[in-house]
């Protein structure tokens, strides 16, 4: 039986790819959501190969009407929106000294602008729902601990935790639940392109910088998205219907709150 609808941005590839997969395995029908055409159609055609239910919108979260476009797509097609994602993000790399107005507009626009339009979307439709719904941000180990190199990128996401916890308060009489992942160091493109900036900055050989960053974790591995979408899939379920707010750590044993 359905449980019916999670839409997921970014979820062409990466994180929001391994969120959308697990989302479906639970029983959701999957609406994913990416500016990359290319990337998602293949992961859409990867995804009806295996039977899953799934529909998707090629669109830019940056853009508020996207965002409502993309929570549309889901209601025409399986007609509700109970989980919405926001998972789509950029990173960038450099000393806070360097910072240029296009790195400030790039990472803002995508990963806060974006947040607050895809929680604005997905409330307006949740809001007309009996049942409420779950609102899901990415954000990071960098949302709760600035690192060097990574300032404005942290910055960004210790704004996805502020407007997680008044988003959560505000839609509570709503039944809407709004938290956040946060993520530690996770083997995706992202991550490709942070090692190849540091290996530019620092001087250093190739895969240097996520080895050391990898040497950080506790437990010693890198991050794989099926940890991230483990408990993703515990935050879209009625097992975490007490929960609100939070911008809970799964890292492996970076940071320590
Ligand atoms: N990779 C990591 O180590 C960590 C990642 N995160 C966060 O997890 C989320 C996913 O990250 P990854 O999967 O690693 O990234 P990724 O770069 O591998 O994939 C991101 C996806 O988002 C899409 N995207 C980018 N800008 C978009 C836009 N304006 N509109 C729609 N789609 C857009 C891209 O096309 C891509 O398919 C991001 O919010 C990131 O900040 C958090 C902590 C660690
Ligand atoms: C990309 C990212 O969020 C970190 C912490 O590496």
């Amino acid at each position: 039986m359905s449980k019916g609808t999670a839409v997921v941005t970014g979820s062409g590839q990466g994180i929001g790819k391994g969120i959308a997969e697990r989302l479906a395995k639970d029983g959701f029908a999957v609406v994913l959501g990416d500016l990359n055409e290319e990337v998602l159609k293949g992961t859409v055609k990867e995804f009806e190969q295996a039977g899953y239910q799934v529909a998707y919108f090629v669109g830019d979260v940056t853009k508020p009407e996207d965002q409502k476009a993309l929570v549309h797509q889901a209601v025409n097609t399986f007609g509700s929106t109970d989980v919405f994602v926001n998972n789509a993000g950029v990173a960038h790399v450099g000393p806070v000294l360097e910072l240029k107005e296009q790195n400030l507009d790039l990472l803002f626009k995508v990963n806060v602008f974006g947040t607050v339009y895809g929680i604005q979307a997905a409330a307006e439709q949740m809001k007309q729902q009996d049942n409420g719904g779950k609102i899901i941000n990415a954000c990071s180990i960098a949302g709760h601990q600035s690192f060097p190199m990574m300032g404005l990128y942290s910055a960004t996401k210790f704004a996805v935790r502020g407007f997680t916890q008044a988003a959560a308060k505000e839609l509570a009489q709503f039944n809407i639940k709004v938290n956040a992942y946060c993520p530690g160091i996770v083997g995706t493109g992202m991550w490709e392109r942070i090692d190849d900036v540091m290996t530019n900055y620092q001087g250093i050989k190739k895969g240097e910088a996520f080895k050391k960053a990898i040497e950080s974790i506790a437990l010693g591995r890198p991050e794989k998205p099926e940890d991230i979408a483990n408990f993703v899939s515990f935050l879209a379920s009625s097992d975490s219907d007490y929960i609100t707010g939070q911008s809970i750590l799964i890292d492996g044993g970076i940071v320590f709150n």
